[in-house]
């Protein structure tokens, strides 16, 4: 998808897309950011700082030109009656907080109960690698990566599990390193059954 084309985290007050600014525009901000923290802009090290920087924030918040649910529509329903929980462990994750667009790294927990159809396991470390490279809380994350699963397989149940360490709490405000924060989203049977989230929980190593 062109980059241009902003798909922002859902917010109801605004109606209107967001406008990309240009290349140079961001560049320009850099080089203001630069000036704010106290150094010269144009001081040799630095002239091409706001080229590296606006290149590593088109792969660091890539994900609000992607689509999930894309990745989520091809499954495959030949599984020999398989009926029981698919999950993938220990994926990857590098977002960025929305509050000071810190980084926050961790890893996911994401499971679903298929109810007729299956999906590639490797598309589900992709919806997660989507959502996040947006700006984000943790929370609306693992609540995002839940909604897609539910939403394109219609699985008897979905959950995750978000388990990451925020560097705005450790290396500036609180400083504190060794905190690290889970969040969990479930639906369908693993809000009902407490022994399937129990499994799903000691699945992931948190039960
Ligand atoms: N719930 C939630 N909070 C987050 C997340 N990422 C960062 N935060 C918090 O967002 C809050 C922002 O608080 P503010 O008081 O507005 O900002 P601040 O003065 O920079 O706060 P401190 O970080 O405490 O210095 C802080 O408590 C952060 O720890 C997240 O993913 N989820
Ligand atoms: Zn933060």
């Amino acid at each position: 998808m062109a980059m241009d084309a902003i798909t922002p985290n859902k917010d109801k007050a605004r109606a209107e897309p967001v406008k990309r600014p240009t290349v140079q525009e961001a560049e320009e901000a850099v080089r203001t950011l630069i000036a704010w923290a106290g150094d010269d802009p144009q001081r040799e090290g630095l002239l091409d700082t706001p080229k590296r920087v606006v290149n590593a924030y088109k792969e660091w918040f890539s994900g609000y030109d992607e689509d999930p649910v894309k990745y989520l529509s091809r499954t495959f329903e030949d599984v020999q009656g398989y009926d029981d929980i698919v999950m993938l462990r220990s994926i990857d994750v590098e977002s960025h907080c929305e509050h000071h667009m810190a980084p926050f790294l961790g890893k996911a927990y994401v499971a679903y109960m298929p109810s007729a159809a299956v999906v590639g396991i490797s598309k589900l470390a992709r919806v997660v690698e989507i959502f996040s490279k947006r700006l984000q809380t943790q929370e609306t994350m693992t609540a995002q990566i839940c909604d897609a699963i539910t939403e394109s397989l219609a699985p008897m149940g979905t959950a995750v599990l978000i388990d990451a360490v925020h560097e705005c709490m450790s290396t500036r405000g609180v400083h504190h390193k060794d905190v690290s924060t889970i969040t969990t989203q479930f639906t369908g049977v693993f809000k009902s059954d407490a022994d399937l989230r129990n499994r799903f929980l000691r699945m992931a190593g948190k039960g």
